[in-house]
């Protein structure tokens, strides 16, 4: 097979997979739980952590003790590909929700399955309502107990670095008062990238690093706040992905 048709292959394999997986889980989903709630996300990631042994894809993950912070808290992590719902789903702790573009809403099953598992749906192209989406889930994740995950770069990238960061997630903790917990996946490139139309079985190592408080932070400290996460999640990343070098000179 020629590698532009292996990789067409296998990622449509992979969107087969959401969808039919995505409306079984509905249906689990509905019969346990009944409704949207973020219970939920636990049945979903039953499904999906059983999607990896079909890529050849295996997980080395460090750092979960760093999830067990009391109360809610604010998760984020580099963003590469769609393949990144596997890794979210291998080490999703419990009562989290993740924020995710409103498009993701009208993929089919796939949708109803994040509407279910209680995805905080946004309008990436009005700030305003993006905004306010956010400022009422800092309440409820308090009222309610629930950690939050949101992708700060707040698109996908696969070149190996972090794009900067948008500052909604951090405006969030800060008014939240919750502690932010980064976690990092290494860089994908070595086995999966659009563009070349490589996507072959690869090793994926995951980083929880440790929650930095908020507590006493105000809307003043958010720039500070992004860039301290921006700069360790940089560093994490090159290291995990075997750039020592480069660790070096983002410092
Ligand atoms: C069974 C198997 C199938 C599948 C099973 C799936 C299961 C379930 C898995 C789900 C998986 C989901 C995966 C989703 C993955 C994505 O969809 S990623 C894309 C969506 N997510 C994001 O975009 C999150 C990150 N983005 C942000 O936080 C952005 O800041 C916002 C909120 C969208 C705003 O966007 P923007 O206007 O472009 O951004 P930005 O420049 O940051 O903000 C403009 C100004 O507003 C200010 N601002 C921003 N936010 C605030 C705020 N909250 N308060 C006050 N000021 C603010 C900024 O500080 C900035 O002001 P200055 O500092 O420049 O003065
Ligand atoms: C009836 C409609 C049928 C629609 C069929 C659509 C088929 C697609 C099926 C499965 C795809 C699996 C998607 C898993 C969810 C991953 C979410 C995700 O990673 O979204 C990308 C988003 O974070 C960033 O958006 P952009 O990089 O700015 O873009």
């Amino acid at each position: 097979l020629s590698p532009t048709v292996n990789f067409a292959l296998r990622i449509s394999f992979y969107c087969a997979l959401c969808l039919v997986v995505s409306a079984l889980a509905a249906v689990a989903c509905l019969l346990v739980n009944g409704g949207r709630t973020v219970k939920n996300m636990r049945i979903i990631k039953a499904f999906v952590k059983t999607f990896k042994y079909f890529f050849g894809l295996r997980f080395e993950v460090k750092g979960l003790e760093n999830f067990k912070v009391e109360g809610p808290a604010l998760i984020v992590s580099n963003h590469q590909s769609i393949l990144d719902m596997m890794g979210l789903m291998e080490v999703l702790p419990d009562n989290c929700v993740q924020v995710g573009k409103k498009e993701l809403m009208y993929m089919g099953s796939v949708g109803l399955i994040m509407y279910l598992g209680g995805v905080i749906f946004i309008n990436r192209k009005s700030t305003s309502s993006a905004k306010m989406v956010m400022s009422e889930v800092a309440k409820t994740m308090v009222t309610e107990n629930t950690k939050v995950w949101v992708y700060p770069e707040g698109t996908r990238n696969c070149t190996g670095d972090l794009l900067p960061f948008k500052k909604g997630a951090f405006h969030l903790a800060v008014q939240a008062q919750v502690p932010v917990i980064p976690v990092v996946y290494s860089s994908f490139t070595t086995f999966y990238n659009p563009k070349t139309k490589l996507f072959t079985s690869g090793k994926i190592k995951v980083e929880i690093l440790p929650p930095i408080e908020t507590k006493g932070l105000t809307s003043d400290d958010v720039t500070d706040l992004s860039d301290r996460c921006f700069s360790t999640m940089r560093e994490t990343l090159f290291r995990l992905s075997g750039h020592p070098g480069e660790a070096k000179d983002s410092s």
